[in-house]
């Protein structure tokens, strides 16, 4: 840990800064990274919560930018010492074209690398994701895997397809020389499905559950586990491993990182519960009536109903062909190479973690009444 009378004198940006995990990784820096003097905070779309934190002791600039334009992410990046790149296009419910999400997720990322580059700023972490390594398209399970595991990571989603392709040109980034002769050291983190305050597909799920008279339906058999992780210890493990990269450049450079916690296994939806269920949502045993090949029928048609209606509106439902495989595979990690490299360990307990979220539900319930 850094110690809290260090000189302020480090500049860090961070892309996707008002997004779900942005905004949490915005707060921890500025709680738990002692040597900040400027924080740079860019986004497409800039949260009005900013504002507030503008009133200590760290410079907080909000830059309202595109990562899709080179010349803007160049702006934000020149003079920083650390970037954190967040920002991505996160969809898998047909909302953006595989061109946009292509756009955002990989140009984007070449964009952050070459600001990198030519303005020499020399630490990178990038957001990855455990898409990257799967479920792959045959649906084989991936059950308490670790960053060496051997898995045949196939993809045809537009957009694991992206993560895969932005995380290789991180990776293959690292230590290239920057302007002022130094070498860039990059690192990308994978977390599994990130849940806590601000989540917006458990908020869906909440709404859903609301509009059903309480009741969820479960579409996935509870043998199906998916491993999770809470956002304010995926945001943790960004704010360490940015700490950690010029100290540990040799180790860190060039690496790959699951996000992990204690958060347990379990399947999407039971996990879900977890924090639905104290807050009067009970999840209605349906897996007699709902066959996997009706769900995959409904998702079918949910498909076809999104490409028939995308001339009129956007019709975008939780259930397609995608997030039914996804979801009906198995796909836990289990590792410590975050805590072997650069001394991770997950700042919020299993408790912690469950308690916060169920308390921001439970805020969303006063706002739903
Ligand atoms: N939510 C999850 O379960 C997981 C997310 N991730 C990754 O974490 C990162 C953050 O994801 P979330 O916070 O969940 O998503 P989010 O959608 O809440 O946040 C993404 C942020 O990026 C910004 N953004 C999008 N396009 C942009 C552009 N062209 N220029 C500038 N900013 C842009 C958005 O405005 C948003 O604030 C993403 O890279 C995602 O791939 C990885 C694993 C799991
Ligand atoms: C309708 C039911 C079948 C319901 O169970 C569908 C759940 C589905 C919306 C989610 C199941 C698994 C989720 C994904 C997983 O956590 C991995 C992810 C990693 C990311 O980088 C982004 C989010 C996501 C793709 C996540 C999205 C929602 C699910 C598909």
């Amino acid at each position: 840990m850094a110690e809290s009378t260090e000189v302020r004198k480090l500049v860090y940006l961070v892309t996707g800064g008002c997004g779900f995990l942005g905004e949490h990784v915005v707060r921890m820096l500025l709680q738990r990274e002692p040597r900040l003097s400027e924080l740079r905070v860019f986004d497409l779309h800039l949260g009005p919560w900013l504002e507030e934190l503008k009133t200590g002791p760290v410079q907080v600039t909000a830059i309202q930018g595109d990562v899709t334009q080179a010349h803007e992410v160049a702006a934000a990046v020149a003079g920083a010492h650390v970037v954190i790149h967040a920002a991505g296009l996160v969809d898998v419910f047909g909302r953006a074209s595989p061109k946009t999400i292509h756009e955002v997720n990989v140009q984007g990322t070449k964009n952050v690398i070459e600001a990198c580059v030519q303005t020499g700023t020399r630490f990178l972490v990038y957001t990855s994701s455990m898409e990257v390594v799967g479920p792959n398209i045959k649906g084989h399970p991936f059950y308490r895997g670790n960053e060496d595991t051997p898995y045949e990571a196939v993809h045809k989603h537009p957009y694991p397809c992206s993560k895969a392709q932005a995380e290789r040109l991180v990776l293959e980034a690292n230590g290239r020389e920057v302007r002022g002769g130094l070498p860039l050291v990059t690192c990308a983190l994978r977390p599994t499905g990130i849940y806590g305050e601000g989540h917006q597909i458990m908020r869906d799920f909440y709404h859903q559950g609301l509009r059903l008279g309480g009741r969820l339906f479960r579409a996935i058999p509870a043998s199906v586990e998916h491993g999770r992780v809470y956002v304010g210890n995926v945001a943790w493990m960004h704010v360490l491993v940015a700490r950690e990269l010029e100290r540990r450049a040799a180790l860190v450079g060039g690496q790959v990182y699951f996000c992990y916690d204690e958060s347990p296994y379990k399947s999407y939806e039971d996990f879900n519960m977890e924090f639905l269920g104290p807050c009067g949502l009970r999840l209605v045993e349906t897996r007699l009536l709902a066959p996997y090949w009706l769900l995959m029928l409904l998702a079918v048609l949910n498909a076809l109903l999104q490409w028939l209606l995308r001339p009129l509106l956007l019709y975008a439902p939780l259930l397609n062909p995608y997030t039914l495989a996804v979801a009906n595979t198995t796909f836990t990690v289990s590792t410590d190479k975050a805590q072997r490299h650069f001394g991770y360990e997950p700042l919020f307990s299993w408790e912690d973690s469950r308690t916060r979220t169920i308390r921001w539900v439970r805020a969303m319930e006063g706002s739903a009444q």
